[in-house]
């Protein structure tokens, strides 16, 4: 069976390969794994909470409207970090294509979080689509402004918690010579360091990455991830190391750190402005490409 569904989960096996798999939670639509050719690719943290009592800590939580906490905008504000979708529970909409299977969930006002609604009257209607390809994994949102008067606007981002085997040795390509505000500093600069790499807290936004650029994690001059981004002109690179991870209460283990990076491909330097009526589609593709080094 290709797709099955709990009360709570939705699994998808790929037809030519038992050990390809996918498993997405119907809280925040949040893909808990995805393993290729047994192996996972994803990290989640042991004591993340999958009862829908708070955002899951790793895996790809959706991250909408607002990302990270906004200060100046009058109705954003009033939102908790990242947002209502990952405190969501969405609607399974059902298998939408056989090869590769392919299966879509839907959240819109009615069925958001209401407490969290209740600070953000706006309405709007989402679909992510969940493709699971013999060697990739496509996750594309789809965001309509139902209004027929008022403009929707709002952030994306994929927050996507890529397994490694250790930090150290790990490097994230293809960045070089772009603005990025470093979220720790407070500062924006122009980040010249050939490859990123891992010493300290790591937390900053990139922005405005050149459509054709790939990011690429490399641990010891091996490519494990590619990270391709349709429409998602930013990115977003954090690790929380020692003191970070500790404070984090759903974070286990302690030295998970070691074994994650999260690039997440998203709309959040700018927000997006949708006009009445009117759609928004990006989405984030994950695969392991031969290394690209496209900009040293
Ligand atoms: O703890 P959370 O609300 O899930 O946020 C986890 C992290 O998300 C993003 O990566 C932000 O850039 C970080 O500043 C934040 O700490």
């Amino acid at each position: 069976m290709p797709v099955q569904e709990t009360a709570t989960e939705v699994l998808l096996t790929h037809p030519a390969n038992k050990d390809t798999s996918v498993s997405i939670l119907k809280y925040g639509a949040t893909v808990l794994s995805w393993k290729l050719n047994g192996e996972e690719q994803l990290w989640l943290s042991t004591a993340a909470k999958v009862d829908g009592s708070k955002p899951v800590r790793g895996g790809i939580p959706l991250v909408f409207p607002v990302f990270g906490k906004n200060e100046h905008d009058e109705l954003l504000s009033k939102l908790p970090q990242h947002g209502l979708a990952r405190n969501s529970t969405w609607e399974f909409l059902g298998q939408v294509k056989d090869s590769p299977p392919t299966v879509q969930f839907g959240l819109n006002e009615k069925l958001a979080n209401p407490e969290l609604h209740a600070l953000w009257k706006e309405r709007f209607n989402l679909i992510l689509t969940v493709e699971l390809g013999d060697d990739f994994l496509k996750t594309a949102i789809e965001v309509e402004n139902p209004s027929t008067a008022r403009e929707l606007q709002f952030n994306w981002l994929f927050h996507t918690y890529l397994r490694i085997p250790d930090i150290d040795g790990t490097m994230v390509s293809n960045l070089v010579g772009t603005k990025m505000y470093d979220s720790l500093l407070k500062e924006t600069m122009v980040d010249k360091h050939p490859v990123v790499t891992f010493h300290e807290e790591f937390d900053s936004v990139y922005q405005n990455v050149a459509p054709d650029r790939v990011v690429q994690v490399v641990n010891q001059g091996k490519p494990l991830h590619t990270v391709k981004r349709v429409n998602l002109p930013d990115t977003v690179v954090w690790n929380p190391w020692v003191e970070k991870a500790a404070g984090m209460a759903d974070f286990e283990p302690k030295t998970g750190y070691k074994q994650m990076v999260c690039i997440e491909p998203g709309h959040v330097h700018e927000l997006v402005h949708l006009a009445p009526g009117e759609k928004w589609a990006a989405a984030q593709i994950l695969s392991k490409d031969a290394l690209n080094y496209q900009a040293i």
